[in-house]
């Protein structure tokens, strides 16, 4: 069938409407005419991608990554736009996310854009952490869209250089589900194997504990913990919440899902020897209190937020970097009873973004300042800063 394709939705489609039917069309952009070939069909929409393309857009490139395209690897869903378009896709998802689902007032997001990072090699060679899945006879691969089999690539454009030339996509990896590597500062280069992709990952090769280092401070995590994939996000997300935050000395600060501190060692810095600062995090592989352990007036709760918040009394800035699913509503009431003066809301989905920003308003929490960058280029993903304050 041949569609022209509208906007861009969220989940790397653009949307084509024909006859009243509704196409989630991958591999094509706003504007073009293309043939399209459906790939699944549910009850009132289907899925398809663009095979072939009969009126271009101006944004259209062709993907530096041999394995990006209709039926190819899955891993990238952008690969066929301009960076710079790229971004104005993402800026226009979240747009509609957050006054779509979120309840946000338009005119706040008028002109909204998503930043690019600084990075030398600009949309390629950026991401520090990869995981391959592996199949039956140990050959390790990136899985089609939406699908179990695997593409067995030659290297990830979008992969460092140093994850590149580590053995790992060369090598069998018999009886695995799943093989990691881990890019972290000072050279160090850890493999891990997982039995399935979601198994506990064991250990392989490499230091079992990598360091991370942002504005003078590092970072010691288990190989197995989380850390922004990007070398450049880490300390632009500090940066910019402590910008919209504007911590003051003395004030008290909670640094919820901390992973290795990253939020509360700036916060901590910022509000001084007469300030408070608490980070929780589950996971045990990101070594929080260790991590703060220098600053005096830090400390970390190991465990659930949602568990773990509603004891905490009250407190005055609040760092909220929850994963892919958000905070949800049971964190964002506890938060609600804390009243700080700022939540800084790090967001990795628009979505979970916005269904929590509608929870907030209800807490009387209203989006007042919001930043967004590419920190995932070449994909549909991006990440978003955001300040909620109180209002009346
Ligand atoms: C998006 S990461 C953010 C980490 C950190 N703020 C950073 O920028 O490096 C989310 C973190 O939340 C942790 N996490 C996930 N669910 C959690 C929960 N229910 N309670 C506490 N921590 C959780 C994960 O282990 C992960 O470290």
């Amino acid at each position: 069938m041949i569609v022209t394709v509208g906007d861009v939705a969220a989940g790397g489609h653009c949307v084509a409407r024909v006859d009243g039917e509704v196409y989630f069309v991958r591999h094509a952009l706003p504007g073009e005419r293309v043939r399209i070939e459906i790939t699944d069909r549910k009850k009132r929409f289907a899925f398809a991608d663009a095979v072939e393309v009969l009126e271009a857009s101006p944004d259209r490139v062709e993907p530096p990554c041999p394995w990006a395209g209709p039926g190819k690897c899955g891993g990238c869903d952008f690969q066929h736009a301009t960076p710079e378009a790229q971004r104005r896709l993402k800026a226009k998802v979240l747009y509609d996310q957050l006054t779509r689902i979120g309840g946000i007032d338009p005119a706040l997001l008028e002109g909204v854009e998503v930043e690019a990072l600084p990075w030398d090699d600009g949309a390629l060679a950026w991401r520090t952490r990869m995981q391959y899945a592996v199949d039956e006879a140990g050959r390790p691969g990136l899985r089609r869209h939406k699908s179990h089999d695997l593409v067995h690539i030659d290297w990830c454009r979008i992969a460092t250089e140093r994850i590149r030339e580590a053995d790992v996509l060369t090598a069998r990896w018999d009886g695995m589900g799943a093989v990691g590597v881990v890019d972290a500062d000072d050279d160090e280069l850890a493999v891990y194997t997982q039995l399935r992709r979601t198994a506990r990952p064991h250990h392989k090769s490499g230091p079992k504990l990598v360091h991370q280092t942002v504005a003078d401070t590092q970072y010691e995590i288990g190989f197995d913990a989380f850390w922004q994939v990007h070398p450049a996000a880490a300390p632009t997300f500090l940066a910019t919440a402590l910008e919209l935050l504007a911590p003051r000395e003395g004030e008290s600060a909670w640094d919820l899902y901390a992973g290795a501190g990253l939020f509360a060692t700036g916060l901590a810095a910022a509000v001084g020897d007469t300030g408070r600062v608490v980070a929780v995090e589950n996971a045990p592989a990101s070594r929080t209190a260790a991590n703060l352990a220098a600053f005096k007036n830090a400390g970390a709760i190991e465990g659930d937020v949602a568990a773990i918040v509603p004891d905490l009394g009250s407190v005055d800035l609040v760092v909220l970097d929850p994963p892919r699913s958000g905070a949800g509503a049971e964190v964002v009431v506890a938060l609600g009873e804390a009243r700080p003066r700022a939540i800084c809301y790090v967001a990795c989905d628009a979505g979970a973004l916005a269904r929590d920003a509608s929870d907030l308003a209800i807490e009387g929490y209203a989006l007042t300042r919001l930043r967004a960058f590419d920190a995932f280029p070449m994909t549909q993903h991006f990440e978003t800063v955001a300040l909620f304050e109180p209002v009346d």
